[in-house]
């Protein structure tokens, strides 16, 4: 993780290196993220449950689990013919329950979870969000009837909403501002991995004789939840959040350990002049509404948006299709998960590695361009073959190949981008009197446009056919349009001196009042 010296634009450069107590504190952290992958993986990539190309992964892929609770989905999937029309499908209303429990469970557990992270604390809501995604893990993994299933997800959802909603923050606070990108970064190449290994659990369950595979699948998530729980508790508590609670004299001895340095004086000083600020603040949920947060919650609202309307999910989609074509047969989808998943957790690294040095706007406006690029090509590829029939005949090998490669410069594209920078601006943006709040938006944003694009996409890839790609292009132009115009760079910038990089910008300015006022408003 590249640093620099640069000094704030406060003109203040707080000391302190990467020291290795941060760095694993922040790794451990960062492992919340595995079991929002492991879901993805498993089941809650929604968009795997599609049956017309019956070659996905996830458990609602598995016959076994499908006879013996979704019956009807199982025999209208048997009764599909290749020759069928591709991109209609039927529908499911208990399969769409069975999903949509988790994103309604976890957008309101990130509500909840915003009053816990802020009044006990970070680590107490990432050890409840392991606790909760372990009680689902369990109920699902013995589930005998769809009421299980479905109490189950709700629980994995309170759990994905905890850690969602306390992970991004709590890196971001814990981390020197230098290295604060990289270190939040690893919360997203988390879930990158959480959902490449659940997609490969999920294969070599499916072989298990006697059909029982995919409760293994399902328990199998108790694996990433008991990680969080362990790490959780040992994990320090942030001095920002400390100071939030009057715990002073800890918080100080906490932030001399985490930044390996014996002054930490100007630092603290800011931090407690922070939390003195957002003391003023009682409501932050009626504050965040206010003219001054505009800058925050916009963000809070648009980029996790924008994240689900880069279309990744959709695009990922299409890919085992293709490894069938090349010839993997029945190892299609395992093979499309080892390939784009290894590629969207190494393209992840790459932004952790050079976030902090080239800074967010460049890679969300670079990624930007190489997903609109490849959706176009993607376009008119799959137009010229699939036409508006639906129906693709034979795809050439080369064809194939060449798609799937389009396939994943698109997914390396997002994974430096709007993957990881999702969670990484919303997290350090938010003055600490609406962190709590701001961030429990961000994530129930997410939540809703992570399920609404599977659900609309179904209808979508009906009506619109191949023209869906180009639907998430034109918002992915719309996008990096909205970054390069609203977002200023925060680089470099304490998280706690983040109003001054709002009040500095050409349209976002005319929103913060200048620093005395904000002083004696609360918004230093
Ligand atoms: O890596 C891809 C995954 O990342 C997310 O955007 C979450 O940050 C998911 O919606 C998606 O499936």
């Amino acid at each position: 993780m590249a640093g620099g010296t640069i000094l704030t634009p406060g003109g203040k450069d707080y000391p302190g290196k990467l020291t290795r107590n941060v760095l694993i504190t922040c790794i451990i952290a960062a492992t919340g993220g595995l079991i929002f992958g492991y879901d993805l993986g498993i089941s809650g990539n929604i968009l795997e449950e599609q049956p017309c190309f019956t070659v996905f992964g996830g458990v609602t892929s598995m016959d076994s689990f499908l006879k013996e609770f979704f019956p009807s989905v199982y025999a209208k999937e048997s009764s599909i013919k290749p020759s069928d029309d591709q991109y209609c499908k039927f529908d499911s209303q208990t399969l769409t329950l069975f999903t949509s429990s988790l994103y309604l469970a976890a957008l309101v557990a990130s509500l909840f979870a915003a009053t816990v992270t802020r009044i006990f604390g970070r680590r107490t809501t990432m050890l409840s969000g392991g606790v909760l995604f372990c009680v689902g893990a369990l109920i699902n993994g013995f589930a005998q009837r769809i009421w299980m299933l479905i109490v189950g997800r709700l629980f994995l959802g309170f759990g994905i909403g905890c850690a969602n909603q306390s992970v991004p923050i709590y890196v971001s606070e814990m981390a020197p501002y230098r290295f604060r990108g990289g270190l939040n970064m690893m919360f997203q190449l988390a879930i990158t991995i959480g959902m490449l290994v659940a997609n490969l659990l999920n294969y070599f369950f499916a072989e298990i004789k006697g059909g029982w595979g995919w409760r293994l699948s399902l328990g199998g998530a108790m694996i990433p939840a008991i990680i969080i729980i362990i790490g959780s508790f040992f994990l320090p508590e942030t001095p920002n959040s400390l100071i939030e609670r009057d715990h002073h004299k800890e918080a100080k001895e906490q932030l001399l350990k985490i930044r390996g340095i014996p002054n930490v004086d100007a630092e603290f000083n800011d931090l407690v002049a922070a939390s003195e600020a957002s003391k003023l603040i009682k409501h932050p949920w009626a504050t965040i509404l206010e003219r001054k947060y505009r800058p925050q919650l916009t963000m809070a609202i648009c980029i996790p948006m924008f994240q689900q309307l880069t279309g990744m999910n959709v695009i990922t989609f299409y890919a085992p299709v293709l490894f069938k074509t090349i010839g993997f047969g029945s190892s299609a989808s395992l093979m499309s998960a080892v390939i784009t998943g290894t590629v969207n957790a190494l393209a992840t690294l790459v932004s952790i590695f050079s976030v902090d040095k080239w800074g967010r706007r460049t890679l969300f406006i670079e990624g930007g361009a190489q997903m609109f690029i490849c959706q176009v090509i993607i376009t008119i590829a799959i137009a010229a073959r699939f036409g508006i029939s639906g129906n693709p005949g034979e795809l050439p090998t080369w064809y194939a190949y060449g798609l799937v490669f389009f396939i994943c410069v698109y997914v390396a594209g997002f994974a430096w981008s709007w993957g990881p920078l999702g969670w990484l601006v919303p997290s350090e943006i938010f003055p600490l009197e609406v962190r709590s709040a701001a961030q429990a938006i961000n994530v129930s944003v997410n939540m809703i446009f992570t399920f609404g694009v599977a659900q609309v996409f179904t209808l979508m890839l009906c009506h619109l056919k191949f023209g869906l790609f180009i639907f998430f292009a034109f918002w992915v132009l719309i996008m990096s349009f909205f970054i390069f115009k609203y977002l200023p760079e925060t680089k470099g910038v304490p998280i706690e001196e983040m109003s001054i990089v709002w009040r500095n910008h050409p349209i976002w300015g005319k929103y913060v009042p200048p620093q005395e006022e904000a002083r004696i408003g609360g918004n230093v």
